[in-house]
């Protein structure tokens, strides 16, 4: 399955079938808990694709009047692997025989020399590993570079790349690239990364929390016994977190606490409520205690989100990272997060915008981005 639930075989049946032949620019991102992988998969043969090189500044409308730019057409294809399976992501590769490609291919091949970019803590890991097993030598890039230079290359030159979640509804916003910096960059992956980026290649890593997804996956894991991420957020989705959340009218006989704008439906203490219950895990739905693990890593990631923005004095916040994925209730959440911040700390005259980078071709909003 890729990201959006799209199986290889599905893939195929769009024709995907003359990737073999035509891959390039494969790239890796090896994380904590997943490997991200990309590659560019050409859509005509011949002379397009002999002149042709990824121009992601045409191809996406950010062409400086230089012409000697030419376009490659095709789709960039987006593949995950749990990290623990990495043996699975290696068989892909084999299968796909990325590590035999190189002469085969137009423009920039897959493997030059068998060398391909990789980011993430995964490069440095599994080095040997992918030597060993592909001969393939992984060309190590900055983790944080990366993440930035990707951020700010979606949001400038794909349009309509990011939305504000707000009850329930996406909205995907127009960025205006002349007045996109200075913004705070919010990657929740296995951890979560906070970086206020200033420009081009100009950022600082400025906070940081280690509850983030790989928390919610493992204590979901460990407390509902589900086998899959999915499996837990889809239980979340039917849970009801204010049987384990303490809430504020839990403490206060059903009353809001107003005089510091706290209603009774706020949430007090996170699983609170099993403080004083007599009850043991297994009396407790699962779906109850995902949605409260969902509710209480989404809303303490909103929140120090909020806290570094305002201490920095940055109106704009973008989330990103495979946590995320598009899932309604998560993003509500973390947007919960934030405006429940923004409305009971310091009242800061300074507009909040929440956006999240998608992972979606724009024009098709499926797994790929197409350039044509
Ligand atoms: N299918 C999935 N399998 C495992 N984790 C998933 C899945 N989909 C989303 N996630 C979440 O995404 C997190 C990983 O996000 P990611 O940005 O890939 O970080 P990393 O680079 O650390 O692997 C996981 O910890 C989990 O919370
Ligand atoms: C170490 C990491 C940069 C690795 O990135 P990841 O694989 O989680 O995407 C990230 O997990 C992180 O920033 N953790 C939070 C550490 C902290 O600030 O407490």
């Amino acid at each position: 399955m890729d990201r959006n639930g799209v199986t290889e075989g599905e893939l195929e049946g769009r024709g995907m079938n003359k990737c073999v032949e035509q891959v390039s620019h494969l790239a890796l991102d090896i994380g904590g808990s997943l490997i991200k992988m990309v590659y560019f998969c050409g859509e005509n043969s011949g002379s397009e694709h002999q002149q042709g090189i990824l121009s992601s500044k045409e191809s996406c409308g950010l062409s400086n009047g230089n012409t000697n730019c030419s376009v490659l057409r095709g789709k960039l294809h987006f593949r995950k692997f749990e990290t623990s399976k990495i043996n699975e992501c290696l068989e892909f590769m084999s299968s796909k025989q990325f590590h035999r490609n190189g002469e085969d291919c137009h423009g920039a091949s897959v493997s030059e020399k068998n060398i391909i970019k990789a980011t993430g803590g995964g490069a440095f890991k599994f080095a040997d590993l992918f030597k060993e097993k592909l001969g393939m030598t992984l060309d190590k890039v900055d983790e944080m570079n990366s993440l930035v230079a990707g951020a700010n290359f979606l949001l400038k030159a794909a349009s309509l790349e990011a939305y504000t979640y707000m009850d329930g509804q996406k909205e995907y916003v127009q960025i205006d690239q002349n007045d996109l910096y200075p913004y705070l960059l919010v990657n929740i992956g296995s951890g979560v990364s906070m970086i206020k980026v200033d420009g081009d290649g100009k950022f600082e890593r400025v906070s940081g929390t280690s509850v983030g997804g790989g928390t919610f996956w493992g204590l979901g894991k460990l407390l509902t016994k589900c086998k899959s991420f999915d499996e837990l957020l889809g239980l979340s989705y039917s849970g009801n977190n204010r049987v384990i959340d303490m809430l504020v009218g839990d403490i206060y006989g059903g009353m809001d606490y107003s005089k510091i704008g706290l209603s009774s439906t706020a949430i007090a203490s996170s699983f609170g409520k099993a403080v004083s219950e007599d009850k043991d895990l297994e009396e407790y739905k699962p779906e109850d205690v995902a949605r409260s693990l969902l509710r209480m890593i989404s809303n303490n990631i909103g929140q120090i989100a909020y806290l570094n923005a305002l201490r920095f004095g940055l109106k704009r916040i973008f989330f990103g990272g495979f946590f995320i994925r598009g899932h309604a209730y998560t993003m509500d959440t973390i947007s919960v997060g934030v405006n429940f911040c923004c409305c009971n700390a310091a009242r800061s005259s300074i507009v909040r915008e929440v956006f999240i980078v998608s992972h979606e071709c724009t024009s098709c909003r499926s797994s790929h981005y197409c350039f044509s």
